[in-house]
């Protein structure tokens, strides 16, 4: 059998993530392999962005550690983490003056020198991102004039450009109707199925339960469970999370979660 040589896209060890005199997690230990996409769930407040930060480097854990390609942020060259893993914050910074065009080429910023523009190559893959994102008209519109989505479509495709190897979505939904969630959450999909790796912030449990192939479901207390997809999204551990009560529902092959 011919053994993948590349290291995990991210791994906790032991981490304990808190805020303010909470825990969002306590002893937290998973390892998501490329190809894996990882969905967090838990209520309101239990702290999902707060560990995505974590994740993502920008926040330092109470305990435990958080590795990227297999090292801990420190160990990697100061800057170079840009290029291994990209964010999706929940509010998107304003862009005013920009073009969209400029606004998605942000996303090169981590493969410039310091006294570097970009060039056409790094304008084309703007392009293609801009194009794959819906926003193929858009080039040199200001920001300003975008609407909620299209701003939203925005900052993903500027996060595409970056072309990290670990994307990192706290709530890629917001703002979008059903279609361009269905079309984000497919080029997420195909990005997992071409060896990236996927951890997002999700509110909807069904495609949570759609795109996952593993869970994190926080307690809002400290606890979780982390595991597979189909494990972890059970009525019973989904209704105690949630803190409302849901059955599941068969259709066909699928389980459909609905709130009572
Ligand atoms: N500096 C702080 N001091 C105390 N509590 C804080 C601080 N910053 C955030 N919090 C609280 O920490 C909790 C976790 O916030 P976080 O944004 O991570 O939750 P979330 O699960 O992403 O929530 P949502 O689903 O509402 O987006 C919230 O209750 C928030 O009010």
């Amino acid at each position: 059998m011919k053994m993948d040589a590349r290291p995990p896209v991210l791994g906790t060890d032991a981490l304990h993530v808190s805020v303010g005199a909470r825990d969002v997690c306590r002893g937290l230990d998973f390892t998501l392999q490329p190809a894996d996409t990882l969905v967090i769930l838990g209520r309101n407040g239990a702290g999902k962005s707060t560990l995505l930060h974590t994740l993502a480097g920008l926040r330092a854990p109470a305990g435990g550690s958080v590795l990227l390609s297999g090292q801990p942020y420190a160990a990697w060259p100061r800057g170079h983490e840009a290029c291994l893993r990209g964010l999706l914050a929940q509010s998107q910074p304003d862009f005013f003056s920009a073009t969209v065009l400029e606004t998605a080429l942000v996303g090169r910023h981590p493969y410039l020198g310091r006294w570097d523009w970009e060039g056409p190559e790094d304008e084309a893959i703007a392009m293609v991102a801009l194009e794959q994102m819906g926003l193929a008209g858009f080039a040199e519109r200001q920001v300003p004039t975008l609407s909620g989505g299209e701003r939203q479509r925005l900052a993903i495709a500027a996060l595409l450009v970056q072309q990290p190897r670990l994307y990192l979505l706290d709530e890629p939904l917001a703002h979008l109707d059903l279609h361009h969630q269905i079309q984000v959450l497919d080029h997420f999909a195909m990005l997992a199925a071409g060896g990236a790796g996927v951890t997002m912030v999700l509110h909807d449990i069904n495609l949570a339960a759609r795109y996952a192939s593993h869970v994190l479901l926080l307690d809002g207390e400290g606890g979780h469970a982390f595991g597979r997809a189909a494990e972890i999204l059970t009525a019973p551990r989904l209704s105690a999370a949630f803190g409302h009560p849901l059955r599941a529902v068969q259709d066909g092959d699928t389980t459909l979660f609905v709130p009572a």
